[in-house]
């Protein structure tokens, strides 16, 4: 038995000198690439992602899609911060959700910018402060997140990506029983996507908003018979007590988020386009606007609508079709759109989340 263990750990050890040194060949590389872009943008969407598919496609295991997934996240995480270092803008403080969303999608070697609001990461990323932001557009259970949308629409910046996080809401307290909690501090989104759990264990604790879940976490980490639903992160930050984990009504429960930034993302072969657009207020206007996407065979993925803050009664209709504005239907598609459309704006075409 112990000459077995022996056996295997000192060819794991072969093993890890060969990655040791590839992983730094790789990263030599990556130092090359970085020479050869000079000043032009250092992350590349479109490639990142087609690495990970092709490492993905070609698994063989028994690592799993997403372990592998997630080891080339930091391997080009690592690289790429040797060529630059990166700065993501994100909704605050630490133990959000957001900050999750940021290291699973750009790996450990990222610099995490906690901002105070998601006008807040707009405003980093115009500014130069952070050379992209992540914020919050949709969730499975508890729908849009409108003020994205609306900064979408007014903003420069362009999307460059999307990420996909699962997310596992958890109560924490500084008691050690749920039968002590009698308020529970969380954002509005989280209580949203627990409201069955909340009813069934905590019906008799007042439930008070906070401004994130982590801030939750912080109110409840001060007081005593409080409680706090937040990610599991939250929890550790604040030394709270995990009472009850994957509370949320939906197991799948999960948020996208999107990568705004200031460059323009080259086509990676599995890509989205995000648009907003307005109809003319007549009958079968928005039936009209439909009507480019299906007449050239482009698929919608979305289709969301938020008053337009311009007239009474008026809306922008917030739209994701399959490919990238460069493939010939799409391009073709987008034409007759704004020949028809009050008003057209490509927010940006980037690759599916992997
Ligand atoms: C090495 C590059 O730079 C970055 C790092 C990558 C990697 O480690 O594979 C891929 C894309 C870029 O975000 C590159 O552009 O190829």
């Amino acid at each position: 038995m112990a000459d077995e263990l022996k056996k295997f750990r000192e060819q794991i050890d072969r093993i890890d000198d060969e990655l040791l040194r590839l992983f730094n060949q790789r990263a030599a590389l990556a130092q090359q690439i970085g020479h050869v872009k000079g000043n032009g943008a250092v992350l590349r969407p479109e490639r990142e992602a087609q690495v990970l598919q092709r490492m993905v496609q070609s698994n063989l295991g028994p690592l799993s899609g997403q372990g592998v997934t997630q080891l080339f996240t930091e391997v080009m995480s690592q690289c790429r911060a040797l060529e630059a270092p990166l700065r993501v803008a994100y909704l605050g403080p630490h133990g959000t959700f957001s900050e999750a969303a940021v290291f699973q999608r750009f790996g450990q070697a990222t610099d995490g910018l906690p901002t105070e609001s998601i006008d807040a990461v707009f405003a980093a990323v115009e500014n130069g402060a952070a050379n992209y932001g992540l914020v919050p557009v949709e969730n499975s259970t508890e729908g849009a997140v409108g003020r994205t949308l609306d900064l979408l629409l007014n903003s420069n910046l362009m999307i460059c990506g999307e990420v996909m996080l699962q997310v596992h809401q958890c109560v924490m307290s500084n008691e050690n029983d749920l039968s002590l909690i009698r308020k529970v501090y969380s954002h509005p989104q989280s209580f949203g996507q627990c409201q069955g759990w909340l009813n069934a264990h905590l019906p008799h604790a007042e439930r008070i908003t906070a401004s994130s879940n982590a801030d939750a976490a912080r109110l409840a980490a001060e007081e005593s018979f409080a409680a706090a639903v937040a990610g599991e992160q939250a929890a550790e930050h604040f030394k709270l007590k995990v009472l009850a984990r994957n509370i949320e009504d939906d197991a799948r429960n999960t948020t996208r988020f999107l990568v705004v930034g200031k460059q323009e993302v080259a086509p990676s072969g599995r890509d989205k386009t995000s648009l907003a657009m307005s109809a003319v207020n007549r009958p079968g206007a928005m039936h009209d606007l439909l009507a480019p996407f299906a007449n050239n065979g482009v698929s919608m993925t979305k289709l969301e609508s938020r008053p337009s803050r311009t007239g009474l009664w008026e809306y922008v209709f917030y739209v994701d079709i399959e490919g990238h504005q460069s493939d010939a239907k799409v391009a073709t598609a987008l034409a007759q759109l704004k020949q028809i459309a009050a008003f057209v704006k490509v927010l940006g075409s980037y690759p599916v989340a992997v």
